[in-house]
């Protein structure tokens, strides 16, 4: 009895004499439990690397057993390949006896509590929301997850419960990850690194703890945990110690220290090391209780069977695809967003989502889809008659200042510095000539023609600026001459162009920049925003953890994918509705057509948008990559867009931009689940 007290005296085990320490008959139990983890010959490789070589692994029901090795040794890999979250290359790996990610699998789901490396924890959700959501995955009541939340915020000592995540420190969002697998006591926890960051105080509680509910004989617990805290895995029942992707010996802590005459795990470590490096290492024992040799060279993994020692009790309850218990069901549905807090609407929701459309709208509307006004202009007026004069004086204030009197030279040279967008000089008899241009008869000569012109240098390196100047100035002529014309007692209609420009079939000939500009506007911020945003929240998950946490609890990935795309659709409806109020209401912005077509092409839009981020998201693995990749493909979709090689119909666009989406999410429900 009491095998450890001897083995450090003066620690844990001697401050804790009642606790559930280890006794000779428990660890002498666990050569009697079946194996709930159990995995044989098992090979991964990523690309070229090898990772897992040929590694055996039994971890028996009720233990706590310590997966030990250097970083990079294969540790994740192999929780990740027990977890179902990695197809191996090879080898049989059962898990609650049962074949991991295996369709109607029982693992992953809600049977195993998984604690990734990373935090793996929304950070927009205060700790009871995180515990909440989680616990709605697994199906839990309400008073369920309110009791056990409640238990493991006191007992892991986290700070009050409606703090937000993101304002925890690092150890502490560790505990709340650690809470999060805990929490809907699960059969088997797989725990990478649970006492990082934790002091030794709470350490050692969390020990007790984790041995305390290993020892529940009703709905007992198995735990794997890694740890870089290699002495606390004396307190394991069973380690393993793990170089290059295989597992060198597998033993009792206390076991192993006695038998390599050692007075550390770590030194035991270092002597298996030795003896693996000089070849002399034995193979590791595996128990009696093992599955058919033969059936693990079959191809059909369906096969293998527990093979029971002659007139020993069937040790493992282990049979693939026979009488086991019907999985639980894998499909459960809850939304990565949770039920956020007042705080949290406000921070992501209000601020980020909606605002941002709403900021860009106006902004648009104020600042660039206006006509440009204040333009300088360098004016030289020679005329010596008040025509000149009474021209400029129809010139549209807003949109020219005036810069007279300086001569042709420096006007000139102040359009070269940048600081004008034009010269306008009117010749010293424009007065005259304009009079005899107007009255004369048939015999008008080229210098009176010269004379009664109005020249005008423009700086066109801005189109959009120098179209919209010789627009006010024709206008502005057109309406001196005008009057002028009807001063002289002529028709004044004679000032205009002989062209007339009658109603036109679509559009508004004096639209304002911002009417023409205002439908675009609209469907590029909600596209881009749908794009990006759906892109960013997904590999966001993806890289924190949170996705493989889900996928842990049993969300297969279509339904991780759908509860984004409902809470993404969710926005781009709000967003829809706040530019239209924006540009409709406050702005003026014509809709002369049916409104709810204007609904639609946005909401289409909308969800194209969040269709490739989905398949972005799916693709890239990192939000660098797909910044990058939503930057890049910017132009080409905008240049294809609306491109309908078929036919031109405007009604097919909405067809063609539906297509694309419901495409777009299969692709990317595709390329996730591959990439899963
Ligand atoms: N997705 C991946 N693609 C390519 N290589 C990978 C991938 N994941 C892990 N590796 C590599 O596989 C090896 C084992 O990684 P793993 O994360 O399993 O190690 P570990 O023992 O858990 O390390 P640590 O203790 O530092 O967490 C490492 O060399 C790592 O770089």
């Amino acid at each position: 009895m009491a095998a450890r007290v001897d083995l450090d005296s003066g620690s844990l085990a001697e401050r804790r004499p009642s606790g559930p320490r280890r006794s000779l008959a428990r660890l002498n139990r666990f050569r009697q439990e079946p194996a709930v983890v159990w995995g044989r010959q098992i090979t991964k490789s990523y690309g070229k690397l090898q990772v897992l070589n040929s590694l055996n692994i039994n971890v028996p029901r009720g233990c706590i057993y310590g997966l030990l090795g250097p970083s990079g040794c294969g540790k994740t890999t192999l929780l990740r390949s027990v977890l179902g979250r990695l197809q191996v290359d090879s080898g049989h790996v059962v898990v609650l006896g049962d074949k991991p990610g295996a369709h109607g699998h029982k693992v992953p789901g809600s049977m195993v509590g998984y604690m990734p490396q990373e935090t793996a924890l929304f950070v927009d959700l205060t700790i009871a929301e995180t515990l909440q959501y989680y616990g709605r995955l697994h199906k839990m009541t309400s008073q369920l997850i309110q009791t056990r939340s409640d238990f493991l915020v006191e007992f892991l000592s986290l700070p009050d419960k409606h703090r937000l995540v993101s304002q925890l420190s690092g150890g502490q969002m560790r505990r709340v990850s650690f809470c999060v697998a805990l929490l809907h006591e699960p059969e088997l926890l797989i725990l990478d690194e649970p006492t990082v960051g934790v002091d030794p105080l709470l350490r050692e509680r969390i020990w007790d703890h984790l041995i305390n509910i290993t020892s529940h004989t009703g709905n007992q617990t198995t735990i794997i945990l890694t740890t870089h805290y290699i002495e606390e895995a004396k307190q394991a029942d069973k380690v393993g110690f793990m170089r290059y992707g295989r597992i060198l010996a597998e033993e009792e802590p206390l076991k192993a220290i006695e038998r390599f005459n050692m007075t550390s795990l770590e030194n035991v470590f270092l002597r298996l090391c030795e003896e693996d490096c000089e070849g002399t290492l034995p193979e590791p024992r595996l128990p009696r209780n093992e599955y058919s040799k033969t059936s693990l060279n079959t191809e059909d993994e369906d096969n293998v069977k527990p093979v029971i020692d002659d007139d020993d009790e069937p040790l493992l309850d282990v049979t693939m695809g026979g009488d086991l218990e019907p999985p639980l069901p894998a499909h459960r549905f809850a939304f990565p967003i949770g039920l956020p807090s007042a705080n949290n609407i406000f921070a992501q929701f209000l601020l980020f989502q909606f605002m941002l459309p709403l900021v860009e709208i106006v902004l648009f509307c104020l600042c660039i889809g206006n006509d440009p006004f204040g333009l300088h202009l360098s004016i030289v007026n020679e005329d010596t008659g008040p025509l000149g004069a009474a021209f400029l004086s129809h010139l549209d204030n807003h949109s020219i200042d005036n810069y007279t009197g300086r001569g042709c030279a420096e006007a000139y040279h102040s359009v070269k510095q940048g600081e004008s967008w034009g010269v306008i000089h009117i010749s010293e008899n424009f007065s005259t000539d304009l009079q005899i241009r107007f009255l004369g008869g048939m015999n008008i000569s080229d210098s009176v023609i010269n004379g009664s012109s109005v020249k005008i240098q423009m700086d066109s390196t801005n189109e959009q600026i120098a179209i919209v100047l010789i627009k006010k100035i024709t206008d502005g002529f057109e309406a001196f001459a005008g009057e002028t014309l009807k001063a002289f007692g002529k028709n004044p209609k004679l000032a205009s162009l002989p062209i007339l420009m009658e109603k036109s079939v679509y559009g508004n000939q004096d639209a304002t920049f911002t009417e023409f500009m205002a439908p675009g506007v609209m469907i590029s911020v909600t596209f881009f925003l749908a794009t990006g945003l759906t892109t960013l929240v997904f590999v966001m998950d993806k890289k924190m953890g949170l996705l493989d946490r889900c996928l842990a609890s049993g969300m297969v990935s279509f339904e991780i994918m759908l509860a984004h795309m409902v809470t993404q659709m969710l926005i781009v409806v709000v967003q829809v509705a706040v530019l239209l109020s924006v540009a409709l209401l406050i702005f003026k912005v014509p809709c002369l057509g049916p409104l709810i077509w204007v609904i639609l092409l946005l909401l289409i839009q909308g969800f194209l948008g969040m269709a490739l981020g989905v398949l972005y998201s799916a693709i890239c693995s990192d939000e660098n990559s797909a910044i990058q990749l939503a930057l890049g493909s910017y132009f080409p979709l905008l240049l294809i867009s609306g491109l309908d090689i078929t036919y031109y119909m405007v009604w097919r666009g909405y067809l063609v931009s539906s297509g694309w989406c419901v495409f777009i999410v299969i692709l990317g429900g595709v390329i996730l689940k591959v990439r899963e």
